[in-house]
């Protein structure tokens, strides 16, 4: 019985070593994407990598589409059943890439107030997409972030459903440094990850840095790691964990918990049983529920495509 927990565990941790090669191998963007680098380090796994090294990952309006196609392709994509966010070089993100706002953000077009207004406000709806796509998406995101989080990359990460981060990890609600309120998704979303909302208001009034030992005590991160290298490991471990899983009971999991944070008690549970009166039909209840009576564990297990 010894011999058997050492040969999993033994099996587990080459796995994850040699799947933590295959994501640290990456040369650059892939294509279609310029700023993206797409990799599968493990079966099930989607490793999304912003890659813009040269320019800290600031997002330049490529950024802003590309996530939304990438989202999009993972939603569709049967053989995802967990994604993985990280970032090249130095840091996580500079946040919104400051030389490109001027063309978009600071000189919208139209004849008058009200059209120039109304293109605004498309504009802000579409970045507003880019991390939105994340939340949509049924799969579920874990985040690593390393360095430097700031502005845009807080909007980011709290679209995402797990939080990690390495020791020398900070956080920055930039925006009020930058003469705005932050509309993509911060201020929307921080409340909810974050219990006390006094540390919400002073972190977005004042931009102040969070560093990664407050992160974790205050809840944005659930855990923090000693460096990278030892991120990515763990951050993989805990992908494999969940894409072992059903990816009916996952995905379904995802998609509540996310509605019932918008919603009452009693309208989440009436989703809840409006969702599980077809999703409990799986035939994926009866596998896992044999394995874990054999005492299986759920790698084991052979779920279908979703
Ligand atoms: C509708 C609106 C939607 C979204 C809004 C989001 C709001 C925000 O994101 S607010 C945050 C904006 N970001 C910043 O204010 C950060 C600016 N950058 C810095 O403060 C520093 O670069 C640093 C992150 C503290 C790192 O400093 P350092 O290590 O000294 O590196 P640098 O030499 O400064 O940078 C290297 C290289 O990257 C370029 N770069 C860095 N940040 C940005 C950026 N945000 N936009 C564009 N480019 C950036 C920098 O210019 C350097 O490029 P070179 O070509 O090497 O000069």
């Amino acid at each position: 019985m010894l011999s058997a927990v050492v040969r999993s565990a033994l099996t587990k941790h080459t796995y994850v070593q040699s799947a933590v090669r295959a994501m640290s191998s990456s040369a650059g963007p892939t294509s279609p994407y310029t700023t993206l680098s797409i990799s599968q380090p493990a079966e099930n796994i989607t490793h999304v990598e912003l890659h813009r090294p040269e320019k800290l990952n600031a997002m330049n309006k490529a950024f802003w589409s590309e996530m939304v196609d990438c989202f999009n392709e993972i939603t569709a994509d049967p053989d995802c059943r967990v994604v993985l966010v990280s970032a090249a070089g130095k840091i996580f993100t500079a946040g919104i890439d400051l030389m490109d706002i001027a063309s978009d953000i600071l000189q919208p077009q139209g004849d008058d107030v009200a059209r120039v207004s109304w293109n605004l406000r498309r504009i802000i709806a579409k970045y507003q997409e880019t991390f939105s796509v994340i939340e949509k998406c049924p799969k579920p995101v874990v985040v690593a972030v390393h360095g430097a989080c700031i502005g845009g990359g807080v909007d980011l990460i709290t679209a995402c459903d797990i939080r990690l981060c390495s020791q020398d990890s900070w956080f920055q609600v930039k925006e009020v440094d930058i003469g705005l309120a932050a509309d993509v998704g911060t201020l929307q979303r921080l409340p909810k990850v974050i219990g006390s909302r006094s540390l919400v208001n002073e972190l977005a009034l004042t931009a102040r840095k969070m560093y990664a030992d407050e992160a974790k005590s205050s809840g944005l991160v659930s855990r923090v790691f000693a460096d990278k290298a030892a991120m990515m490991t763990g951050a993989l471990e805990l992908a494999g964990e969940i894409a072992a899983r059903s990816p009916v009971a996952v995905q379904g999991t995802k998609v509540n918990l996310i509605y019932s944070r918008d919603h009452s008690v009693t309208d989440g549970l009436d989703y809840m049983a409006t969702w599980n009166m077809s999703m409990l039909q799986t035939q994926d209840v009866m596998k896992a529920a044999q394995a874990a009576m054999e005492k299986k564990v759920p790698r084991t297990v052979a779920f279908s495509k979703l």
